[in-house]
């Protein structure tokens, strides 16, 4: 059976690394220079990087040099998202050498150049399926944007590769992932799914991780790791098959 790949996050608002809590803008803990925090998580074994531009998400300006500067550094995979919602975003985002794009609002609101850039730029691209309950969110997670499953069939038959898909309820809260409604996304889809929110301990790794035969293919880490929950090394261990 395949191993859940980790991605450990580095969210990018004003220039520093922070952590929200439900994606609330005003609820930031600062953890200092992104780039240094990615270096750390590769120098601790990590094989892929979450990287979002926080500021472009919510439309408060962005942090698109910093962002290319910490992807052009790593040697490992980078995940990149927030803001990319039309060809300049898409090119600028891809020319960072990144090795995929993570769609949110566009997918919600540009259904159309979604569809478009999914057929040109395939595995490069996947859609976060930012989600409270069963309803989607855009534009900084701030605005609904329809219903999951009638997205996810959509994007589907249009040929999006993978799904990031994130509970809103529990991102930043340190209260555990969302299983149940991962193993619903994994029903409904064929496509690979990397989970993220609510993880806080080795334990909601593993149990991510008894979901890979379902879809389940990456898992985010973000706030377990810079609140010292565990460390890189430990969470890279307990999924090693
Ligand atoms: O990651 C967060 O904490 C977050 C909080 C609030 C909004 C977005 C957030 N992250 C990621 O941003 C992209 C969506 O950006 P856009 O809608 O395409 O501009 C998505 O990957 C979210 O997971």
């Amino acid at each position: 059976m395949a191993k859940l790949e980790l991605l450990p996050a580095v969210d990018v608002r004003g220039g520093q690394a922070v952590r929200l809590v439900h994606g609330e803008s005003g609820t930031e803990t600062s953890y200092g220079s992104p780039l240094e925090a990615a270096l750390a998580w590769q120098r601790s074994g990590a094989e892929w990087l979450h990287l979002v531009d926080l500021d472009a998400a919510f439309g408060t300006g962005d942090n698109r040099k910093l962002i290319a500067e910490v992807a052009g550094a790593m040697d490992i995979k980078v995940e990149l998202s927030g803001g990319i919602r039309d060809d300049a975003t898409l090119a600028a985002a891809l020319a960072t050498g990144c090795t995929r794009v993570n769609l949110g609002t566009a997918a919600l609101e540009t259904p159309e150049w979604v569809a478009k850039v999914i057929a040109e730029h395939g595995d490069r691209i996947a859609v976060g399926l930012d989600v409270k309950g069963t309803t989607l969110r855009g534009r900084g997670w701030t605005r609904d944007g329809g219903d999951l499953y009638e997205t996810l069939a959509r994007l589907d038959g249009e040929g999006c590769a993978r799904y990031v898909v994130t509970d809103i309820a529990k991102d930043g809260t340190l209260q555990g992932p969302n299983l149940e409604l991962l193993r619903h996304v994994c029903a409904a889809t064929d496509r690979p799914v990397v989970a993220s929110g609510g993880v806080s301990s080795l334990d909601d790794l593993r149990a991510i991780a008894e979901l890979v035969p379902l879809g389940v293919e990456g898992a985010i880490v973000g706030k377990a790791l810079y609140a010292k929950e565990f460390t890189l090394e430990e969470a890279l261990e307990a999924v090693a098959r």
